[in-house]
């Protein structure tokens, strides 16, 4: 099952479907000359953060991920209308004792924030609004655009979270809520398409105060992190 909602602002305008997909011009792209845009992973442990990441990034499904310590890094390029796109995407640490120490890294010059909650876990439903609360006290600018996806949708008999609570959720922040599965090899290009709909909108959304990823910062921190995690990459 695959669910794209936006809210009633068209906000974002341009929602990818599968359909829409097979015929876009967006390509895979390795060139250097890429604009580059940071985008983090949040929610609770367990939730798939790091199987949704590595499904974009990787195409496949982790079915035995580890806990993610402090941060994983993944990156996709792509070629939007002739433009070079780089996703940086920053899997983050569900657990606490493994994000402490690095949630100023996580928000400092983010592009996108997606919250990830898990639809079979009320638990991790009910964890976003703090999730959101801990985003807002790092002053993420108002215009860095926020989306909502429900993941684990596979798994049909236990749900706990319904659309229509999740969608009243993203309704009050006013964010676009996606609900799909890491895991299903059929939602492979719903999963691209989330991915896919943030990247046209920072694409098209040139703000001055816009400011990119230190490349340094990011390969700094991506070596410590390989000396404590395994990378899948
Ligand atoms: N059925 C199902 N299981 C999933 C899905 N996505 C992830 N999982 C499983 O959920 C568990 C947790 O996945 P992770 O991606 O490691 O979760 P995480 O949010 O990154 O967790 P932390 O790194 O601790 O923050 C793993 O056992 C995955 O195999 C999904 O879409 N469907």
């Amino acid at each position: 099952m695959a669910i794209e909602n936006t809210t009633g602002s068209n906000e974002f305008a341009t929602i990818y479907t599968r359909e829409s997909l097979a015929n876009d011009s967006c390509q895979e792209y390795d060139g250097p000359q890429a604009r580059v845009f940071k985008i983090i992973v949040i929610g609770d442990s367990n939730v798939g953060k790091t199987c949704l990441t590595y499904r974009f990034c990787g195409g496949k499904f982790l079915s035995n991920p580890e806990a993610t310590i402090g941060v994983d890094f993944r990156e996709r390029t792509l070629q939007l209308d002739g433009e070079n796109i780089k996703l940086q995407i920053w899997d983050t640490a569900g657990q606490e004792r493994f994000r402490k120490s690095m949630v100023e890294h996580y928000y400092r010059n983010v592009h996108a924030i997606i919250f990830v909650y898990d639809v079979t876990s009320l638990a991790s439903f009910e964890s976003l609004p703090e999730w959101i609360e801990e985003c807002n006290h790092h002053s993420v600018p108002p215009m860095v655009p926020r989306i909502l996806v429900g993941n684990k949708c596979d798994l049909r008999e236990s749900r706990e979270v319904s659309t229509f609570l999740a969608q009243r959720l993203a309704d009050s922040y006013n964010f676009p809520l996606f609900e799909t599965s890491a895991r299903d090899l059929a939602e492979k290009e719903h999963v691209d398409a989330i991915f896919l709909t943030l990247a046209y909108r920072l694409k098209n959304h040139r703000p001055l105060r816009l400011k990119q990823p230190s490349e340094s910062n990011f390969i700094q921190l991506a070596a410590e992190q390989e000396e404590k995690t395994p990378c899948y990459c």
